[in-house]
């Protein structure tokens, strides 16, 4: 028997997801649903499912679980924090304008910015990065500088960046589709990343902002990733290419990043956008 759940499709700078509220609805294969609403033909078109719950610990007030969309379960999504700060507040379902979200990732706190009723952008605390995680990158002596490897016959130089979930940053004045085709999917499977990995391609441009375009582990090609775009900041920042302090601009937007040195927390500031609402049979 099949089951009529509501969904919401929101996006942050063109990263979208379709948002479930799993109180109302118990999604029993999220994996598959992910999958199937992602298609872009014959489904509601995404680049993944996002399920908010309540939180069951007094640490936190909700939860989010990400969803790429081939199905893979991920850590973290940083636009889809930002676009569950302004669901909940402008659904009502919360009062508050400092949320902390219980992901895979850890806690993360959403600070939002309100004008009247309406979420103008989110704030959101994405804790301290990681260079050095074992499972997900298996050259333990990186530890943030930029390190080789080979594809294609090509040695291709990036740095390793776990914002929770898996990152590779690489500088490039080659932003095209085609490079990002063919060197994004060899890099995500590639045998140093246990758990794959996200690809960034970023650019320095004259103004000091950086460009970055992402081949996401799960998902392809996706207009903005917000990890990716923190873990761009922190590559930039060690390689001594920036400050603390970026602009990264993506193919849907901009995102801010800063990384405080007193506490060693990468902060991330950007919008969210409500896009439809419907139903559908699973
Ligand atoms: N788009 C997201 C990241 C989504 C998960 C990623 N593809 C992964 O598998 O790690 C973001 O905005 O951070």
């Amino acid at each position: 028997m099949t089951q009529e759940i509501g969904f919401t499709k929101m996006h942050g700078i063109g990263n979208d997801y379709i948002y479930v509220d799993s109180t109302l609805y118990n999604i029993k294969n999220p994996e598959k649903a992910a999958i199937a609403w992602s298609d872009r033909h014959k489904g509601i078109g995404s680049d993944g499912l996002v399920l908010i719950g309540k939180a069951d610990i007094p640490e936190a007030d909700f939860t989010m679980r990400i969803f790429n969309a081939d199905g893979s379960e991920a850590m973290m999504c940083g636009n889809a924090s930002r676009c569950i700060g302004k669901y909940l507040f402008e659904k009502g379902l919360t009062k508050k304008t400092s949320i902390r979200l219980l992901t895979a990732a850890g806690i993360k706190v959403l600070n939002l910015t309100v004008e009247g009723k309406v979420v103008k952008n989110v704030t959101v605390d994405m804790g301290e990065p990681v260079l050095d995680n074992e499972r997900q990158f298996a050259n333990t002596d990186a530890n943030g500088k930029e390190t080789t490897l080979k594809i294609s016959e090509k040695n291709i130089f990036g740095t390793f960046v776990s914002m929770g979930n898996p990152h590779f940053v690489i500088f490039t004045d080659d932003l095209t589709t085609d490079s990002i085709e063919h060197y994004g999917p060899q890099l995500e499977h590639d045998s140093m990343f246990p758990e794959r990995a996200n690809i960034e391609f970023a650019k320095i441009q004259e103004d000091g902002s950086i460009r970055m375009r992402v081949w996401e582990r799960g998902s392809g090609i996706t207009m903005a990733c917000g990890t990716g775009a923190c873990a761009t900041a922190v590559a930039a920042c060690l390689t001594k290419r920036t400050g603390r302090t970026a602009t990264i601009s993506m193919d849907g937007g901009e995102l801010q990043i800063c990384w405080n040195k007193e506490d060693n927390h990468v902060y991330m500031t950007g919008g969210a956008e409500f896009v439809f609402e419907g139903y559908i049979h699973f």
